[in-house]
């Protein structure tokens, strides 16, 4: 890419996933020499802007958002501003396509640019099939050079919703230039699960129903549903974060190991988790292993916040969860067994990603007889807001005569390996760009995810009896904690809380 250049398209210019995570990203992937000379943004939407307007816009986002601090007097500001020019465009009419396609040469000329581009869809979802339509008949994949398409989530509405899309883009894109964005896939510690797994001596022998006792996965958030109310009430937690994120983790604990470091090998192993996903057989079985919530009003951080229904763009009526928690169970051999507990919820007490292996625990020995609590080993991938490992072992209290205690083993990627770790949107686009499509999500890999959650949704649309509203800053509905206690676990606490038990933080004695 470097070489040739590419021409970024980005659509939705105006909206708040470019302000927030595609002008930053870019902006960072300049200042770290991972874009060359030869690249240009042209920017898209209805709303009228001048070129200028348009770059004070990008300021504005990279000043608020990005990791890399910019300066508007500074040469290096002015020259990556240079790159960036806007076009008003409804998507709706494809004649508008014609004049973009005149835009984007004379761009290309002026940086010398190969015809390689770059599609970038932050758009409602529903626009998605005629931006590829208008693409074609606008003359814009005419060039010599690649055309990718980056497509945001959600990915359809339900499998059949999914197909009709899929149908539409893939008239005028193969699957290999189609890259389909699940976020999670392009953070740090979800990348390293993998590295975690397959390379270390310690880990992989034990990755199975022998030695695992279950594994959890949760991603809570402290915000709403902020100025997406519109979308939400419709998407759900269900669709919006399990249907892509929380599958997505599930499949990067569970896969097989790759046979080769191949884009295509790695999502063949990942599909494969997807489709041995036990399918629930009936809404009484959704009901007894999933769990929906809806937030209350209640104090976050000390802080009184709304019910989700009072939110701006949310029918006041709403049974729309904003949190989703469920026993998962992957039946293969590894994995038979093993129960997947995945979580998921808005204005819950923390923003935090945790991946937390629970090992089973030793058999009964001589160990146990002393006075002393032996608890199961955890490892605990930490995605967010910290990125790090952390093991959980037992061992004897110092001077103590073998009284057990459970210790920590700490490693703080962001402290030891530094801050400021490329943001996932970073990556994505930089993949993108490069052609490599290991950590997006491919056709296979969504409809099987469909196939799973629209189980869900079918029983859920039947009956809302089980909605349970749960306090704003809590943890949820209680339900969620029974789905384990049944199964003899709980709940292990995230981001690091409740860690009165731990004695040894990042090796040393406290
Ligand atoms: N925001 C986020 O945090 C996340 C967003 N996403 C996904 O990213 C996509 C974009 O989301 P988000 O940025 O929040 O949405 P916004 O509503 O903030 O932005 C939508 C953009 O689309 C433009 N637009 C709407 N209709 C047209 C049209 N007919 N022709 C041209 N442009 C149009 C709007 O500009 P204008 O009105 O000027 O035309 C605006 O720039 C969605 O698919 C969303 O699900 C995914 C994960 C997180
Ligand atoms: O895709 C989405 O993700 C965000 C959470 O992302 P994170 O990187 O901050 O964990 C979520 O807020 C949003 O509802 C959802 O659409």
């Amino acid at each position: 890419m470097k070489e040739t250049g590419a021409v970024f398209f980005i659509f939705g210019a105006t909206g708040d996933l470019a302000r927030r995570k595609l002008f930053p990203a870019i902006y960072s992937l300049f200042c770290e020499g991972k874009l060359s000379e030869r690249f240009a943004v042209i920017g898209l939407a209805r709303r009228p802007r001048t070129n200028e307007q348009f770059r004070e816009d990008v300021y504005q986002s990279i000043d608020q958002f990005a990791r890399h601090k910019a300066s508007k007097e500074d040469e290096e500001w002015q020259n990556f501003a240079s790159h960036f020019e806007y076009m008003p465009l409804d998507i709706t009419n494809v004649d508008a396509f014609l004049e973009l396609k005149k835009t984007a040469e004379r761009v290309e000329g002026q940086f010398g640019i190969a015809g390689n581009r770059l599609f970038y869809l932050a758009l409602a979802p529903e626009l998605f099939g005629s931006v590829a339509h208008h693409l074609r008949d606008g003359g814009l994949l005419e060039t010599r050079g690649w055309h990718r398409l980056v497509i945001e989530k959600p990915f359809g509405y339900d499998l059949p919703s999914a197909e009709n899309l899929n149908t539409e883009i893939r008239k005028v894109f193969n699957e290999e230039d189609i890259y389909r964005i699940d976020h999670y896939l392009g953070k740090e510690m979800v990348q390293n699960i993998e590295v975690v797994r397959f390379a270390n001596a310690f880990f992989e022998p034990l990755w199975n129903n022998k030695y695992i006792a279950n594994i959890q996965i949760t991603l809570s958030e402290t915000v709403g549903v902020e100025e997406r109310g519109g979308y939400y009430d419709n998407a759900g937690a269900l669709r919006d974060m399990a249907q892509n994120h929380m599958l997505q983790m599930v499949t990067m604990m569970a896969m097989e190991p790759p046979s080769r470091l191949h884009p295509e090998d790695i999502r063949d192993e990942k599909v494969k988790v997807l489709r041995s996903l036990r399918l629930y057989e009936s809404p009484e079985d959704v009901r007894a292993h999933v769990i929906r919530g809806q937030y209350a009003e209640g104090e976050v951080k000390g802080e009184l916040k709304p019910a989700y229904r009072a939110e701006d763009s949310v029918n006041p009526e709403s049974k729309t969860e904003t949190y989703v928690a469920a026993k998962v169970l992957v039946d293969n051999f590894r994995w038979a067994g093993v129960p997947f507990y995945v979580r998921t919820g808005k204005r819950m007490p923390v923003k935090s990603t945790e991946v937390v292996v629970e090992f089973k625990s030793m058999p009964d020995n001589v160990y146990l007889a002393k006075k002393g609590k032996l608890q199961p080993n955890l490892l605990v991938f930490r995605v967010n807001p910290m990125e790090g490992i952390y093991i959980k072992i037992n061992a004897k209290e110092p001077g103590s005569e073998g009284t057990i205690l459970p210790v920590a083993m700490d490693f703080c990627q962001s402290n030891q390996v530094g801050l400021n770790t490329p943001e996932a949107y970073e990556r994505l686009l930089f993949d993108a760009a490069r052609g490599d499509s290991t950590y997006f999500t491919r056709w296979d890999e969504v409809a099987s995810a469909w196939q799973f959650v629209d189980r869900i949704a079918a029983a859920w649309s039947q009956n809302d009896s089980d909605l349970q509203l749960y306090p704003a800053g809590s943890w949820g509905p209680e339900a969620a904690d029974k789905l384990l206690e049944e199964d003899g676990f709980h709940w292990w606490p995230v981001n690091g809380q409740a860690e009165s038990d731990v004695v040894w933080k990042s090796g040393r004695q406290s």
